[in-house]
């Protein structure tokens, strides 16, 4: 079936990863829809980094299989259409603001007044146009953050995946960082985000809570609230099985 008929932007089919004997990922199977958030909602040590890993095609499965965007994983042809945040920001200090976002443009082969264009539209999308000028050594935690999720979108990749965007981040800016995702969300991009923090996973399309590697529930916030006869998500977690979040 092709991915429009599908409508399926990932899908990991029975994934299962070792790290020698440790078993991380165990027989874990969900998909995200096109131009859906979909939130991977577990403690810390549950696999959620692992998984995203995977999805992104930086580490392999030891069995099963993912796709993204109708391609099997990991290949490399495809990474132009992922934008990837990873969990601790991966930023040059000495360098500004606006010499990280065209850094790892440049590595997208973006180039002139197009690049000029995509770092301004980043920028501004984050909050950072007043700061650009500033060597990131001088920013805040959450400066950097925004400025991760920015090196990931001057590509305009279909597909963003974003590993604990809003860790280490003030509730006030939390809120701007998931206002962004909507707007990103309206403009057709399909957004996979990890989190433990619950009033976040409440803001998702759709959500998987992972437990020791595995998928304990999966649906949307008010699905798995009712399924479990749950007033929060945190309730609805630990009804799952999944203990202290
Ligand atoms: N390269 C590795 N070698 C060995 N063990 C690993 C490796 N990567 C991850 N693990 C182990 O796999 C388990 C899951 O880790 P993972 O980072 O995927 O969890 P997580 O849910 O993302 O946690 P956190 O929110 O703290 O990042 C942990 O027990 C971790 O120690």
């Amino acid at each position: 079936m092709s991915l429009s008929e599908s409508g399926k932007c990932i899908e990991v089919k029975q994934v299962t990863k070792a790290f020698g004997k440790k078993v991380v990922l165990n027989d874990v199977s969900l998909d995200v829809k096109r131009g859906e958030i979909f939130g991977l909602l577990g403690p810390s040590g549950s696999g959620k980094t692992t998984l995203v890993r995977l999805i992104t095609g930086l580490d392999e499965p030891g069995s099963g299989s993912i796709s993204v965007l109708g391609e099997q994983m990991p290949k490399l042809g495809i990474l132009s259409r992922i934008g990837y945040m990873a969990q601790s920001d991966a930023l040059y200090g000495e360098l500004s603001a606006m010499e990280n976002l065209q850094f790892f443009s440049s590595l997208y082969g973006l180039r002139g007044h197009l690049l000029k264009e995509r770092i301004g539209e980043a920028a501004e999308l984050v909050k950072l146009t007043d700061d650009l000028k500033k060597p990131v050594h001088e920013f805040s935690g959450g400066m950097k953050r925004r400025l991760s999720l920015a090196t990931a979108l001057t590509h305009h990749p279909e597909v963003l995946i974003l590993d604990e965007p809003t860790v280490g981040i003030d509730p006030v800016l939390r809120k701007s960082v998931w206002k962004e995702l909507d707007v990103l969300r309206e403009k057709g991009v399909t957004i996979l985000v990890t989190t433990h923090v619950m009033d976040e996973a409440e803001k998702c399309d759709r959500l998987a809570m992972i437990r020791d590697g595995k998928v304990i529930a999966l649906g949307t916030p008010a699905q798995l609230k009712m399924d479990s006869g749950s007033e929060t998500m945190e309730d609805a977690f630990v009804a799952y099985g999944g203990g202290q979040a």
